[in-house]
């Protein structure tokens, strides 16, 4: 019996699915015991790692999720939000840590994770890098230290493939500002300029989407006022520092206690 963590991938095929097989695979902290797919889809019942154009990895890809996390302490997923929803569900059920790195889940997709944290740890973050997660609090600090002369808009850019705008990071850069500023999000979020605004409210967040190529997640935040301007930016060049932040989650949370947590938590920012 080893004490490594065994760790499943849902969405292996994905762009974020494929930099977690070959992530986890090459740890020597956790063990690939699963890789999840979607029911149909043509890596089913094919070796991961060959699917992959790559060696075998022994991991037989699977449209059974609850089987596959049976056999696992953690489950790493960055799918879509129903999918998200039905793994929390299943990863609770088999008593594994679940990392979530999907996007663009609702008010109350989110809301609808609490039963499954009541039975299991998950860990859930728009961006699991440790640079954005210092800039979420970087960016709560300049904007506690500054007042509404200084409009705040947050400017992202992604790929082409992308479907949810603004993206998760957006709107944890908005939340942090927010809370900087001591005010709700909803209450002043800008997020669709179009045609005869008006003037920009002040106080307001603005929200901008680049979206083109293979941009991998570019993230400034603007202060700006009469005068002068503060960015404070982010870029990530490869998934391999998201992959790296999720498979850190995956281990950090083994033996915590049921309940919600987030990638502050786990890098002890
Ligand atoms: N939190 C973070 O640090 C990051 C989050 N993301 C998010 O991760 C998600 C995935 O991104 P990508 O890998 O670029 O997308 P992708 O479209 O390349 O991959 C998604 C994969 O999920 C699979 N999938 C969908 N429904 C499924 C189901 N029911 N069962 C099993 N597999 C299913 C798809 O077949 C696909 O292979 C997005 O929400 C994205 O915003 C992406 C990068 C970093
Ligand atoms: O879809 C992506 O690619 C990314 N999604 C995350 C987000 O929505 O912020 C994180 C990263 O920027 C890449």
């Amino acid at each position: 019996m080893t004490h490594i963590p065994g760790i499943v991938i849902t969405g292996a095929s994905g762009r974020m699915g494929q930099m977690l097989v070959r992530t986890v695979s090459a740890s020597d902290k956790a063990r690939l015991v699963g890789a999840v797919e979607r029911p149909g889809h043509d890596w089913i019942g094919r070796d991961v790692g060959e699917a992959m154009g790559g060696q075998p990895l022994g991991v037989i890809v699977t449209d059974d999720p609850l089987e596959a996390f049976s056999k696992a302490q953690a489950v790493i997923d960055f799918t879509a939000p129903v999918a998200t929803l039905e793994f929390a569900a299943l990863a609770a059920q088999a008593r594994c840590v679940h990392v979530i790195g999907t996007t663009g889940m609702t008010p109350e997709q989110i809301a609808a994770l609490e039963p499954a944290s009541r039975h299991a740890v998950i860990v859930r973050a728009g961006n699991m890098s440790l640079g954005v997660n210092l800039l979420v609090q970087l960016t709560k600090k300049v904007a506690a230290a500054l007042d509404e002369e200084f409009d705040i808009e947050i400017i992202e850019a992604h790929h082409h493939h992308k479907v949810d705008a603004p993206s998760g990071t957006a709107l944890m850069l908005g939340e942090a500002a927010a809370e900087g500023r001591g005010v709700i999000l909803d209450e002043v979020a800008d997020r669709a300029r179009d045609g005869i605004t008006g003037a920009r409210q002040r106080g307001a967040i603005g929200f901008h989407a680049i979206r083109g190529g293979d941009i991998v997640g570019e993230h400034d935040v603007l202060f700006a006022a009469p005068g002068e301007r503060i960015v404070l930016r982010h870029l990530a060049t490869d998934r391999a520092v998201f992959a790296r932040g999720a498979l850190k989650a995956a281990l950090w949370g083994q033996g915590k206690a049921p309940g919600q947590y987030d990638m502050v938590d786990v890098l002890g920012l």
